[in-house]
């Protein structure tokens, strides 16, 4: 599990923390999307969790160890993928990565070896094993980060935009084995990313923050459940949107999207479209997704 206790980071060049008294429990297995917008303060968050930057206050506790006083034994719980993949090393190949990675978590050769071949093979990498990372791809060399991240089928993996610059076929792998390891491992895992979709699809949890501090912690059916997030219309007519509607215009044919308080807005938006002598072509009923959710969370106004 991961305990997150009042961490605080103020960087020495900035004013403002960049994370503010922040606390989040992570149940064991649970798989947890930890979202906000640029600059909200994840990866700063993410680097105090790895030990690669000593919190100015508060503490981080993995598997029950502190990460700033027991940084070994904490690290021995985790595997991390840090933003751009600089957690491999570019002039080792593909296998001499996974080697080193597994030796250092104390593996035996014989698994490493076994487990390296899955990991490269599951992510179409097995015929490049032996060259460099330097020269892969950048989608490449996220594979290999990740693949680093999980060779000892650690209690607790860390990923900070996994899906950032991988291929679909990727993309539907990664997703398939954060669950398997939630699912049958018991693994802990923390995500951050903006592709809400991976989100929907992969976590049971959301935590939001913005400017450094936690606005929501809650199940994602909850978050999506309970959203105060109003109800859209989507309603396409036919030509340019008429004067005082927004709307966009493609191929002859404009949308115009409308949150409504009370469903009797959309007959009143009807009533006017057609005043104007507009033919309309749909309409239909959006029910709130987690982008929504999550754009309705972060601007609301400001803490004082
Ligand atoms: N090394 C640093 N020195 C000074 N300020 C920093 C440093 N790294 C990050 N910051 C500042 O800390 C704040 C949080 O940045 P952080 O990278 O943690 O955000 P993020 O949520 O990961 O954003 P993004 O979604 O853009 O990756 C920002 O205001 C950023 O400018």
């Amino acid at each position: 599990m991961i305990e997150i206790n009042a961490l605080t980071k103020v960087y020495a060049t900035a004013g403002l923390p960049a994370v503010d008294n922040l606390s989040l429990h992570v149940p064991a297995g649970s798989v947890i999307g930890f979202l906000g917008p640029n600059g909200a303060g994840k990866t700063t968050t993410i680097k105090m969790m790895a030990g690669l930057l000593t919190p100015t206050s508060g503490q981080v506790r993995l598997g029950g160890f502190d990460v700033t006083r027991q940084r070994p034994a904490a690290m021995t719980r985790i595997g991390a993928v840090l933003e751009g993949s600089r957690n491999v090393y570019w002039s080792l190949s593909a296998w001499q990565n996974l080697m080193y990675f597994g030796r250092l978590k104390g593996m035996r050769r014989a698994r490493i070896k076994d487990r390296a071949r899955d990991l490269l093979t599951e992510l179409g990498l097995w015929e490049r094993r032996d060259d460099k990372v330097g020269g892969f791809s950048r989608g490449m060399q996220q594979k290999v980060a990740i693949a680093a991240a999980l060779i000892a089928d650690p209690p607790i993996v860390l990923l900070d935009e996994p899906t950032l610059g991988l291929d679909v076929e990727a993309t539907r792998t990664i997703k398939r084995w954060i669950a398997e390891l939630a699912g049958e491992l018991g693994t802990t895992v923390l995500i951050t990313t903006h592709q809400l979709g991976v989100v929907e699809e992969v976590c049971d949890r959301v935590a939001v923050i913005r400017q450094g501090r936690l606005v929501a912690d809650l199940p994602t059916r909850e978050l999506l459940a309970g959203s105060r997030e109003r109800d859209r219309y989507e309603i396409r007519v036919e030509g340019a949107a008429p004067p005082g509607f927004d709307g966009v215009t493609r191929d002859g044919v404009t949308t115009i999207t409308l949150r409504v308080d009370a469903p009797g807005e959309v007959y009143d938006l009807v009533e006017r479209l057609r005043a104007h002598g507009v033919v309309l072509q749909s309409l239909t009923q959006v029910r709130p997704d987690l982008e929504d959710v999550f754009l309705a969370l972060i601007q609301e106004p400001a803490h004082a």
